[in-house]
C-alpha cells in the first residue's frame, strides 16, 4: 500500500513517497520539476539496476547522467565536483533540478552539489538503501566528508520530494539492510518506546524482507523523522537527539577508514556505547541496556567498537564533532528506552570506562 508523509516546513515543505514501482512512475516526479534540465546523480552499482527506469520516467526533458564511485570513502569534495563539472559542461541553468539516485552516500553529495550549484537549485530524494528510505533522504542534511571529519563540510537543502520505491530494496546485500535498521532502532530508542517494542517482535521478519513490515517500519521511521525535522529543521535542539551513537559512530568510521565500517554498523555499535554509558551514569537501567544491545544484535549489528582504536584516539576523534559547544563534549544519552537527552553533564571518568571496556555490558 502506497503512503506519503509530509514534512512542513513552510513554503519548503515536501512529500515523503511511500510505495512499490514509484521509481519508474512519471506522476511522482512531474509535480516536482519545473525546468526542461534534469541530471541524475547515481554511482556505478545503482546505475546498472534503475538507472533506465528512472531515465524513462523523465522522457521528454533533458536528462544527463552523473555515475560517481561507489563507497563511502568517495565521499568527498573532489569527487562531488564531477557533478559540478557536468553542469557546468551541459550549461544548466538555475531552474534545473538534480536527482539523487542511490543511498545515503548518493544523496549527501546530490544535495550537497544541488545547495552549491548557482547558489540553490532544485533536487528530488530517491533513495534505494533501508537507511536512505528511513533516514537520510528526509531532512535536508547534505554534504561530504573530510579525512579528519565525517560530515563537515555540508549545507541544510531541503529536497523538493523523496520517493522511496521499497521494491528497490530487493537487490540490496543483507548487510546494507542491516545498516539502515540501525538508524530504525535509533527513532524507537530515542522517542517512541512502543515502536522499538514492535521492532523487537517484528525484527525477524524485517531481515526476512517481509513486505508489510518493511514498509510499517520505514513509514513510522519517515513520521519520526518528519515530525522532529518540522519542529527543529536546523538543529537548534530537539533534531540533535537525531545523532544517538553518532558521536562514537563517527569517531569509528573516520579512526577505521572511510567505508571499512558501514555507517549504519557504526551507528549500532556507537549505540551501545551511549548505552552503556547512560547505565554508567545511573540514568538508564541495565535491563533496559541489555534490551537496547540485543535488538541491536539481533539487527545483525556489532554491539562494540573495533578493538584496534585505543581510547585516547577514540577520545580525540569524538571530539570532531558538530555539536562540540565551547570546547565542550555534547553527547545524546538514554534515560531509558524511548527518551534520550543531550547533555555535556556526564563524568569524563565514566566515559573513559565506557571505552576502555570497548564491550558494552
Ligand atoms: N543526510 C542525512 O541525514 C544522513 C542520515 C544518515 C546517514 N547519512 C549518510 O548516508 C551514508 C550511508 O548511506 P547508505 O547506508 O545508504 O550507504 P551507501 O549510499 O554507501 O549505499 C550502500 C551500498 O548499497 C548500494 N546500493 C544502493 N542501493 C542499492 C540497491 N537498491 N540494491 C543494491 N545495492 C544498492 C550502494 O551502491 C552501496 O554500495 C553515510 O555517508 C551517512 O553519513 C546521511
Ligand atoms: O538528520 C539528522 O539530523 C541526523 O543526525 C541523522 C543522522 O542519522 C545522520 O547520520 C546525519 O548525517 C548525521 O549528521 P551530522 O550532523 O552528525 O553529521
Ligand atoms: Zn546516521
Amino acid at each position: 500500500m502506497n503512503e506519503t508523509i509530509e514534512v512542513a516546513l513552510g513554503e519548503r515543505s515536501y512529500p515523503i513517497l511511500i510505495g512499490t514501482d514509484l521509481i519508474g512512475d512519471p506522476a511522482c516526479y512531474s509535480p516536482y520539476i519545473a525546468g526542461a534540465q534534469v541530471l541524475i546523480v547515481t554511482n556505478e552499482t545503482v546505475a546498472p539496476l534503475y538507472l533506465e527506469r528512472v531515465r524513462q520516467a523523465l522522457a521528454g526533458r533533458r536528462i544527463e547522467t552523473v555515475v560517481l564511485p561507489d563507497g563511502e570513502q568517495y565521499k568527498t569534495l573532489d569527487v562531488v565536483g564531477r557533478v559540478f563539472d557536468s553542469l557546468l559542461a551541459q550549461r544548466f541553468a538555475r531552474d534545473c533540478t538534480l536527482i539523487a539516485l542511490g543511498g545515503g552516500v548518493v544523496g549527501d553529495m546530490a544535495g550537497f552539489a544541488a545547495a552549491c550549484y548557482q547558489r540553490g537549485v532544485s533536487f528530488i530524494q530517491v533513495p534505494t538503501t533501508l537507511l536512505a528510505q528511513v533516514d537520510s533522504s528526509v531532512g535536508g542534511k547534505t554534504g561530504v566528508n573530510h579525512p579528519l571529519g565525517k560530515n563537515m563540510i555540508g549545507a541544510f537543502h531541503q529536497p523538493r520530494a523523496v520517493i522511496a520505491d521499497t521494491a528497490t530494496l530487493d537487490t540490496l546485500p543483507d548487510r546494507e539492510l542491516s545498516a539502515g535498521l540501525a538508524e530504525v532502532i535509533k527513532y524507537g530508542l530515542i522517542r517512541d518506546a512502543g515502536f522499538f517494542a514492535w521492532l523487537e517482535a517484528e525484527m525477524a521478519a524485517l531481515r526476512a524482507r517481509e513486505p508489510t513490515a518493511l514498509a510499517a517500519a520505514i513509514a513510522r521511521s519517515c513520521r519520526c523523522k518528519a515530525e522532529i525535522v518540522a519542529a527543529d529543521e536546523r538543529e537548534a535542539g530537539q533534531r540533535a537527539l537525531l545523532n544517538l551513537g553518532h558521536t562514537f559512530g563517527h569517531a569509528i568510521e573516520t579512526g577505521a577508514g572511510y567505508g571499512r565500517w558501514l555507517h549504519g554498523e557504526a551507528v549500532g555499535a556507537g549505540m551501545c556505547l551511549a548505552a552503556d554509558l547512560s547505565r554508567r551514569l545511573g540514568w538508564l537501567t541495565s535491563t533496559d541496556l541489555a534490551h537496547a544491545c540485543a535488538l541491536i544484535a539481533a539487527a545483525g549489528l556489532p554491539v562494540a567498537p573495533p578493538g584496534d582504536i585505543a581510547t585516547e584516539r577514540f577520545l580525540e576523534l569524538m571530539a570532531v564533532d558538530k555539536k562540540v559547544q565551547s570546547g565542550q563534549l555534547r553527547l545524546v544519552l538514554l534515560k531509558a528506552i524511548g527518551e534520550a537527552t543531550i547533555t555535556a553533564d556526564f563524568d569524563p571518568a565514566a566515559l573513559r570506562a565506557t571505552l576502555d571496556e570497548g564491550q558494552p555490558r
